[in-house]
């Protein structure tokens, strides 16, 4: 489960986020919309625990963030958390089981078994014979399936999405949207969406807004 409650959080002393509280139980798919400039982002990376709050409690499964420094912090992202954001960030001179297999290195996981759960998530969007292609040979959609596919490999918690659908076709982004539901419910983890799309929001169980006053349904 995670819970936040109260979170604050200034920048040159002019607060962006007040006060903002939210749930989300396991198997739990929610979107965030809200006006630019309002703190989604700056709310995702405190969440994602890239940035510290000023004020107010963050806890994942019931490990409160304010309990935990630097390195524990780094070993939840690396364990407990899946990204997908706009700028994937999928490597060039790694093939896509390579790009997939990442996060199960980063955790020590190297092999076969490694590269089996590789697959089977590169099959799960649509890509299974394309695992010993090269990013370079892939269309944008294509990318975005492997971003979300190396996001899951190892089994997050929380899935962190940044308009994920951002640079997409009306038909990829549908595909997209539809897989990163799907795999959140299937796993039992839990999934934050941002996004300014109305349509991608309602691809998610329930839609909350950040405003200045906090988040709202
Ligand atoms: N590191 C920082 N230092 C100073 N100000 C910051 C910093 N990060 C964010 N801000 C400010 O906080 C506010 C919220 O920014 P944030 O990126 O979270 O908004 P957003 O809702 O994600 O916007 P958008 O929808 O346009 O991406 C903005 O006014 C921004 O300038």
């Amino acid at each position: 489960m995670l819970e936040i409650s109260d979170l604050q959080r200034r920048f040159d002393g002019r607060p962006v986020l007040r006060s903002v509280s939210m749930r989300l139980e396991p198997g739990e798919y929610v979107a965030i919309t809200g006006e630019s400039g309002v703190g989604k982002s700056t709310l995702l990376n405190l969440i994602a625990g890239l940035d510290r709050p000023d004020g107010g409690r963050l806890a994942l499964d019931g490990a409160d963030y304010g309990d935990l420094d630097e390195d524990s912090l780094t070993r939840l992202r690396r364990d407990k958390l899946g990204f997908v954001f706009q700028a994937f960030h999928i490597l060039p001179h790694l093939t896509l089981r390579q790009n997939v297999v990442l996060p199960l290195w980063l955790k020590g996981r190297k092999g076969p078994q490694a590269d089996r759960e590789a697959d089977r998530l590169l099959d799960a969007v649509g890509l299974a014979d394309r695992a010993d292609s090269w990013p370079r040979e892939l269309s944008g959609g294509e990318m975005q399936r492997v971003a979300i596919a190396r996001a899951l490999v190892h089994a997050p918690r929380l899935i962190l999405a940044d308009e994920p659908t951002g640079n997409l076709d009306p038909s990829n982004a549908a595909k997209v949207l539809t897989l990163l539901a799907e795999r959140i419910r299937a796993s039992g983890a839990m999934g934050i969406l941002v996004t300014h799309s109305p349509e991608a929001a309602r691809s998610a169980d329930r839609v909350l807004h950040l405003t200045p006053e906090g988040l709202s349904a």
